[in-house]
């Protein structure tokens, strides 16, 4: 069995517009038996499976894992205690390494109590070295000979005792951890970032850094790390961007892997720990505990989650709730002795299964703050002009000035300018209020029209698919007592009544519908939460208006103060400086605006990558039902199509290669002859029916589509294959020419290879186009 890989795991559709969620990946590892341990309690069942029992069992007895008192647990892999040491980096930390160089973040980190095997797993020794070195030596090959678009910088820490220390310069002494006011950005302070693009170098580093780690023995490991340690890789990739109508010449895109060695979790009486190492016991414990809470909080879907525990857990904030791609090895051993730890371990590993990140954003909130951005930025010129007209307004002054003394008139002009200045600070910052306001609030505005999409995608189900339309009032009927129920939605304890109640005045039964209902009901009560919180924030945002509103006049009637203070000459020289001022801020806004379309370009660029993807793979399921249905129906292939196969497959190995989290679903032996089946009207009926169940069957008005009837997939086919239940009527579209193209029909069963040739060089042309786009 090919376990699913971070990428494909867990993650759900993505659209321009939407934010795609990835769920936490969570492997498990089982340790191999140490030689004084001969009663086991955990076993391997197969590559996702592992089964733990109440009681004893001798080495290798794995029949008796069928009782009744045994749990069963699920994880997206298992590793059991034959695996290898590259077998565990390809299904983990592989496919994470195309991430990173597309400008993704992405965690692995090792969990597990002490002697388990994290430090085995993610460091390894010069035999059979771990994660760190092959996820290094991988980036490595993959930027080999474009060195000079790429940058990879490295550092390397460890937390002790709550400490955190630079393993790459451990004289450096304790370094600090600096956050924005916000929490986010957390860094740390005078960490040595070593750029580096060489094997070898990183080699000795690595060593450096390991030597330098705090590693003691105990009674339960003989080299016990003492201390969490994090490796972070960032790669940073710059190109030029060809489009000359772009004001952006430059694209640069930034990814970010973490590797981390967490302590091993410990029991006092079984370390036997006394002194210093009971001491660096309970922090390691409690930095575990913290990173425990965050992992259920974040698995139950908790709106706040508390990072500010322990060091440990600000550092991994962002690989656990944010923009991050993440897997979790969870380490155990499969030993009598050790079965709390190992149940307590599946236990944690099972809710960190639950965890969602979000790793995409949408294009539309983007253009949306570019416009904010550019609103402020308006506002701010429109300021500087005024200030600037002011200035060149001649005005006699000497008979205006009032008679005081030099000292007094110097103190007023210096409150005069603090006060002007810091109007001027206290509006900018209700401006950018503002500015998170309303993305917030447009945030808002898309989680209700995603709420919207499923009521409208289950409201259509029930009334096109599967009743008749006799059954279209009963839906409507259905919709209105949902809608009631939204609108009598007041808390989450009514939620749970309404989720509890079901319908019980209808009789579906299906198990398919019921499971909608449950869905459709949520929606509508997380539509009822949305809008209140919509009004909450957009009454805020009047608040926030106003206040801006008074904060202006009153910078107005300051500056109205000045020409009764001063010459026409200070006059100038103060507007002069608050000129400055805005502009400075005007330009900042111009730089934060482009930095975002940049962003925006790099996501835009992963999505159509990720579109493309997915037809492929849209592809490779219609040729297996074609294949099917040849093998079933014993067609011939003809020559001409079996080489189009052979070059299919051909791309099909070197993607393969180039990417392991893609598994081809087509045998190499065997082909089918897609051109018959085309042809064939049962096969047409059932792909037509397929494909086009939810959509309109193909326009007769597309000349290409009626030269090559292959079947025409409109939006909402599109959506459907896609992930989303989005009804868009009008535009359609045809299937992408990645798989093996159907050549001309017409009358006989397939057209000379002399056609199928020109269709060839279409199809050419065409998939260079969108390579273009790419
Ligand atoms: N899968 C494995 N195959 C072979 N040896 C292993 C495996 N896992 C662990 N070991 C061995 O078990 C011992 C303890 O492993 P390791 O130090 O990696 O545990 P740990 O979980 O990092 O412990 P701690 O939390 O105390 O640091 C080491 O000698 C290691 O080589």
């Amino acid at each position: 069995m090919t376990p699913e890989t971070p990428s494909s795991s867990g993650s759900t559709s993505l659209r321009p517009g939407s934010v795609s969620d990835e769920r936490l990946m969570v492997a498990v590892r089982i340790r191999p038996l140490k030689h004084d341990e001969n009663q086991r309690t955990l076993f391997a069942l197969d590559k996702k499976h592992v089964i733990i029992s109440e009681e004893a069992a001798d080495k290798g007895d794995t029949l008796r894992f069928k009782r009744g008192n045994d749990k069963k647990y699920s994880f997206d892999v298992v590793f059991d205690e034959n695996s290898t040491q590259e077998e565990v980096y390809d299904v983990t930390t592989k496919p994470l390494v195309k991430n990173i160089l597309n400008g993704y973040n992405a965690t692995v980190f090792a969990y597990g109590p002490t002697g388990t095997g994290k430090t085995h797993t993610m460091v390894g020794n010069p035999n059979e070295p771990g994660i760190m070195l092959r996820a290094l030596n991988d980036l490595f090959n993959a930027v080999k000979g474009n060195e000079d678009q790429y940058t990879v910088t490295m550092s390397y820490l460890e937390i002790y005792n709550e400490q955190i220390r630079d393993l790459l310069n451990p004289s450096s002494g304790y370094l600090d951890l600096r956050e924005d006011s916000r929490g986010k950005n957390i860094q740390v302070a005078g960490l040595s970032e070593i750029s580096t693009t060489s094997t070898n170098e990183v080699m000795s580093l690595l060593q450096k850094g390991n030597k330098a780690r705090t590693v003691e023995p105990t009674a339960m490991n003989k080299t016990s790390s003492r201390s969490h340690a994090l490796l972070s890789v960032t790669v940073k990739h710059t190109t030029p961007i060809d489009n000359e109508k772009d004001h952006l010449k430059m694209c640069m895109k930034q990814g970010r892997l973490f590797m981390i060695d967490l302590a091993g979790s410990e029991r006092a009486n079984k370390t036997k720990n006394r002194g210093k190492r009971l001491q660096e016991g309970a922090h390691i414990n409690r930095s575990l505990l913290a990173l425990g809470n965050c992992i259920n909080a974040l698995s139950g879907g908790a709106r706040y989650v508390n990072f500010r525990d322990s060091k440990l857990t600000r550092l991994l904030k962002e690989a656990l709730g944010g923009n991050c791609r993440t897997v979790m090895i969870a380490h155990v051993s499969p030993a009598l002795s050790q079965r709390e730890e190992t149940k307590n371990t599946l236990v944690y590993a099972d809710r960190a299964n639950h965890i969602s990140n979000k790793v995409e954003r949408n294009m539309f909130d983007v253009s949306y703050h570019v416009t904010q951005y550019q609103t402020v930025i308006n506002e701010l010129r429109g300021e500087i002009s005024r200030l600037q007209s002011k200035m060149t307004e001649e005005r006699p002054r000497s008979g205006d000035i009032r008679r005081i003394s030099a000292e007094q008139r110097n103190n007023e002009v210096r409150n005069l300018r603090e006060q002007i200045v810091s109007t001027f600070k206290e509006q900018m910052k209700l401006r950018r209020k503002l500015m998170e306001i309303d993305s917030h609030l447009l945030s808002l505005g898309m989680d209700a029209e995603r709420q919207h999409l499923i009521i409208s995608h289950w409201e259509s189900r029930n009334s096109k698919l599967y009743k008749n339309h006799v059954n279209i009032s009963r839906a409507q009927t259905q919709q209105s007592v949902r809608k009631k129920k939204y609108e009598g939605f007041h808390s989450a304890d009514h939620l749970n009544e309404i989720a509890e109640e079901g319908f019980e005045n209808e009789e579906d039964d299906e198990e398919g519908e019921v499971e909608g209902d449950a869905a459709v009901q949520l929606a509508w009560a997380e539509l009822g939460e949305i809008e209140r919180e919509q009004e909450r924030w957009s009454e805020l945002r009047s608040h926030i208006e106003e206040k801006l509103e008074l904060c202006r006049e009153r910078g107005v009637a300051l500056e109205d103060k000045l020409p009764a203070l001063l010459s026409s000459d200070d006059e100038r020289e103060i507007l002069a400086l608050m000129c400055r001022v805005h502009e400075l801020e005007a330009d900042k806004m111009a730089l934060q605006s482009e930095r975002l379309v940049r962003q925006h370009e790099l996501r835009r660029r992963d999505l159509v990558i990720l579109r493309y993807d997915r037809q492929r793979q849209l592809s490779e399921d219609i040729i297996t039902r074609q294949r099917k249905i040849i093998e079933d129906s014993n067609i011939t292939i003809p020559q001409e199509l079996q080489e189009l196969y052979n070059s299919y497959q051909q791309e099909i190995h070197a993607s393969t290669y180039a990417d392991s989290s893609f598994s081809p679903t087509v045998s190499p032996n065997k082909l089918p002859p897609v051109s018959k089946i085309y042809s064939d009207p049962i096969f047409r009926r059932i792909v037509s029916s397929e494909i086009s169940s939810e959509g309109s069957p193909p326009s007769s008005a597309e000349s290409e589509a009626e030269n090559y009837p292959l079947p025409l997939l409109n939006d909402t086919s599109i959506d459907r294959v896609m992930g989303h239940p989005v009804s868009r009527p009008g535009a359609s579209m045809r299937l992408p020419p990645l798989h093996p193209p159907s050549p001309p029909v017409r009358g006989n069963r397939t057209l000379p290879a002399s056609a199928e040739n020109g269709w060839n060089q279409k199809n050419l042309k065409r998939s260079q186009s969108e390579r273009n786009l790419l």
